[in-house]
């Protein structure tokens, strides 16, 4: 099983996965992934995280909408612009895939909210305060999506025993085209770090660590843990 934790080559963002190596290991390659990929997934596993993972999608809209905005303020770029607003629009139709797969697997998406995912939709209100810079929330924003990403296109490998089930699943997020979008994420964050002053970016790579920790426990939630 490889990791592909060394992705993005050069820049701020590749140094703070090679700073930070166990704990990305622990969201990209957690247990629930594994199960996946060996085609061991306790399908009531995958049915906690589809409803729970619907919520914080929910919770996800405002976020990115938000980073948007910064963008539009701050970016100076259309470019960067238009990949955060291409970002936004696909939730439209992430949001219709979730309807349509819980109506598949029989999952109701109006359960409540379960700790690890209070916690983390808590930590992303808090990225939408004006107070926090485009910096730390486009980083942010870049490892939310990356580790999906790497989590997802590891069960598409050729060794991967995923259950056919899975693949519409394992597609929406570890598809060549989302690994583009999210290459492009971490270009322009790489780009934002650069001319950060040093109190941004330590609340970057904390903000970055805190995604990885959060996505460590979704994963670990759903597992029922
Ligand atoms: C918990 C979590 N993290 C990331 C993603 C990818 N947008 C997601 N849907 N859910």
């Amino acid at each position: 099983m490889a990791s592909k934790g060394d992705c993005g080559e050069r820049g701020t963002t590749a140094a703070w996965i090679k700073k930070h190596q166990p704990i990305y290991d622990r969201a990209t390659r957690h247990p629930f992934i594994r199960s996946i990929w060996e085609g061991t997934v306790d399908f009531s596993a995958f049915k906690r995280w589809l409803a729970q993972d619907y919520i914080f999608v929910r919770e996800f809209i405002p976020f990115v909408a938000s980073v948007l905005l910064k963008a539009c303020k701050h970016s100076g770029d259309e470019a960067d612009v238009e990949v955060i607003l291409g970002g936004l629009a696909a939730l439209n139709d992430e949001i219709s895939w979730f309807k349509k797969e819980a109506s598949k697997w029989c999952v109701s998406l109006n359960s409540t909210p379960q700790n690890a995912n209070l916690e983390y939709c808590r930590f992303l209100q808090s990225l939408t305060l004006p107070e926090v810079s485009y910096t730390v929330a486009i980083t942010a924003f870049w490892a939310i999506e990356a580790v999906y990403q790497e989590s997802f296109s590891l069960c598409l490998e050729s060794d991967s025993k995923m259950p056919k089930e899975l693949i519409g699943t394992c597609e929406r997020w570890g598809n060549a085209s989302f690994g583009q979008y999210c290459s492009s994420l971490q270009n322009i964050a790489d780009r934002s770090l650069e001319t950060a002053s040093s109190v941004v970016l330590s609340e970057a790579e904390k903000a970055f660590v805190h995604v990885l920790e959060n996505e460590n426990y979704f994963w670990s939630m759903s597992l029922g843990e």
